[in-house]
């Protein structure tokens, strides 16, 4: 039977991106459930194509994978280097990235905590640094090559403009991967024109969901990452069925974020063991979303904003 759709609102363990919070909406269809969960800053245009991810969860379901597991890596917020050390040993991901460039932090508590991340990573472990955009290309290829001592994989979207990322990419000897210039159908074709960067990490909520976004690497021609928008088990099981439908898949994707959420509403949680999440889509348990349903009109407005 289908159910009407439901508000959630789970806190995080520590901030990230300025929130401490996720909320969002689940959906549920003949195929199954679907979450429904953009930013806070996203408007209508834009939240059309995450509904559009959610619909095909609920209404059509996806592709078929071609692995059985997806490798993961462990994502570090902001945090002081002692939780930065223990949120990746708790982690037991090969690969962690790490946030950097947080607004009202120097550049001091970068070193300190990708130093951390090395610490507990071992040598042999690999690691991706992640900026929002926030660099000048200046500062992108001083801090780069600063943060280089440590051993770089790769750093993810150091400047906001694929301009600033193509000279950071010639300049820091560090590859470079886009995030926020990808979240649109037809900006990857720029961003492998401009040279803007090694690798393509891609969401596939904003992407409008598992078929778009599998096209979408299709035409970008670039590696792909597969990263969350820091979803419950529900919407990360749609990242992870991109991730389990990609021809290729040579990195670690960025969705082992279950464990910066305090709760979820499955039972047997996507969370990453020996580094690599099963392919699989867990149901919604009824006592668990009871816990964090909230009554919220704003997001039943949103929601049919971006339906219309
Ligand atoms: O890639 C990961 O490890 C986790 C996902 C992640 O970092 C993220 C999650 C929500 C919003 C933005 C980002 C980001 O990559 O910048
Ligand atoms: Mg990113």
């Amino acid at each position: 039977m289908e159910r009407s759709p439901v508000v959630f609102r789970i806190p995080m363990r520590d901030r990230f991106r300025g929130q401490s919070a996720r909320e969002g909406m689940l959906i549920h269809g003949p195929a199954g459930w679907g979450e429904f969960s953009p930013f806070p800053e996203y408007g209508p245009r834009e939240c059309a194509r995450w509904l559009a991810c959610a619909r095909e969860a609920a209404f059509e379901g996806w592709p078929a994978p071609v692995r059985a597991s997806v490798p993961v890596n462990a994502t570090v917020p902001a945090v002081p280097p002692e939780r930065a050390f223990e949120l990746v040993r708790r982690a037991g991901c090969g690969t962690a990235k790490v946030k950097v460039a947080e607004r009202g932090q120097d550049f001091a508590e970068d070193m300190a905590r990708v130093e951390a991340v090395r610490d507990a990573l071992g040598p042999s472990g690999r690691i991706r640094v992640d900026a929002n955009g926030a660099w000048s290309v200046d500062e992108a290829v001083q801090r780069l090559k600063a943060l280089s001592r440590f051993g770089l994989e790769y750093a993810e979207q150091p400047c906001a403009t694929l301009e600033d990322l193509a000279r950071v990419r010639r300049r820091a000897g560090v590859p470079i991967a886009a995030d926020e210039s990808i979240r649109r159908a037809e900006d990857p074709m720029r961003v492998r024109a401009a040279g803007a960067a090694d690798v393509a990490v891609v969401k596939v909520q904003p992407l409008g969901g598992v078929r778009n976004a599998l096209r979408v690497v299709e035409a970008c021609g670039l590696p792909a990452v597969v990263s969350s928008a820091v979803e419950t088990s529900i919407g990360l099981a749609a990242g992870l069925a991109l991730a389990a439908a990609l021809p290729e898949l040579p990195y670690a994707c960025g969705l082992g974020t279950m464990t910066l959420l305090s709760g979820d509403v499955v039972k047997d949680s996507l969370v990453p063991v020996g580094g690599e999440i099963e392919v699989r889509r867990p149901v919604v348990d009824a006592g668990l979303l009871s816990e964090f349903e909230i009554e919220s009109p704003l997001w039943l407005r949103r929601m049919q904003e971006a339906a219309s």
